[in-house]
């Protein structure tokens, strides 16, 4: 069997036609773009690609970018004074700072510092508690994104039993809530979990998020599975792989996310609709 490719460049790509259309019309309707703030603190190469593809993909829809690039040993109340001027700025509706931040910040502050009204990457407590209780929300980007890739898939959530792979706050978490909330039955692993590989082979949706090439050998995927692959992993030849092998998992699977390609594009893309979203819902 060899899988479906799950095209997360073609489908982000759509969202971004459907979020122009809208902004087009907004605009012709006499009301403003939707504006959102980035903030990187410091020089991280990664981060650096990450947050011009964000900027870029912004104006490729018509919304207002503003860029902030701060300095490595910018002070924890210099970027907290920042966010709170944002949090009144009328023209911006949403407001994203780049993780990791520098060591002498605690990025626990800064985020609860964010309006949650503002908070599009949806790590606010605030935005988190909301999405436990499945009311409306701005939710986190990756699982939101993710939660578009599989329904792409056609295949009925209810009842799969969803395998996560990776606890983070930014992603793995959130990803089991957004399953759980799609009917799923949810086993989250992490770096305490034993015998990760018989987990690993009862997943009908496999997502895995945590950072370490080749991680999960395609012969542990259950025949016919859905295959998420969140990792971003730039080997010494400059190639960029996931935490999936994917020459063997494509084997095994019956739908599988590549590296480039896939959940990647699909972040911005649901960056961007939380954006529009926080624009129509609170400062119309
Ligand atoms: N506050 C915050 N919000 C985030 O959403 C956030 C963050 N911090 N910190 C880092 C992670 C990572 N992340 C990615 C976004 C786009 C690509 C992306 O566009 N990837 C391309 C390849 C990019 C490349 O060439 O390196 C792809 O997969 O095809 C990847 C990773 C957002 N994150």
């Amino acid at each position: 069997m060899t899988a479906q490719i799950i095209d997360g460049k073609r489908i982000a790509a759509e969202v971004r036609e459907y979020l122009q259309q809208q902004t087009t019309r907004r605009v012709a309707d006499g009301k403003r773009a939707p504006g959102l703030a980035v903030i990187l603190v410091g020089q991280d190469p990664a981060s650096g690609v990450y947050v011009n593809n964000k900027r870029k993909a912004c104006e490729q829809v018509g919304f207002v970018s503003r860029s902030y690039d701060l300095p490595e040993n910018t002070r924890q109340d210099q970027l907290l004074a920042l966010i709170d001027e944002l949090n009144d700025a009328k023209d911006i509706d949403g407001i994203l700072v780049q993780l990791p931040l520098p060591e002498h910040i605690d990025s626990a502050s800064v985020i609860e510092k964010i309006n949650p009204d503002k908070d599009v990457d949806g790590f606010h407590p605030y935005n988190i508690g909301r999405l436990a209780q499945r009311i409306p929300v701005l939710s986190p980007c990756t699982p939101k994104g993710i939660m578009t890739l599989v329904r792409s898939t056609g295949v009925r959530t209810q009842g799969l039993h969803a395998v996560i792979v990776g606890a983070s706050n930014i992603v793995g978490r959130p990803m089991g809530l957004e399953l759980l909330l799609a009917g799923c039955t949810t086993t989250t692993c992490h770096r305490f979990t034993k015998d990760l590989q018989q987990h690993v082979a009862q997943a009908d949706l496999l997502i895995v998020a945590v950072g370490k090439p080749g991680f999960i050998p395609g012969d542990w995927i259950k025949p016919g599975a859905i295959v998420i692959d969140v990792g971003i992993n730039r080997l010494e030849n400059g190639k960029l792989v996931g935490d999936v092998d994917f020459e063997t998992a494509k084997e095994q699977a019956g739908f599988i996310t590549p590296v480039p390609g896939g959940v990647g594009p699909m972040t911005i893309a649901s960056l961007l609709e939380n954006t529009l979203f926080a624009c129509e819902q609170y400062h119309r």
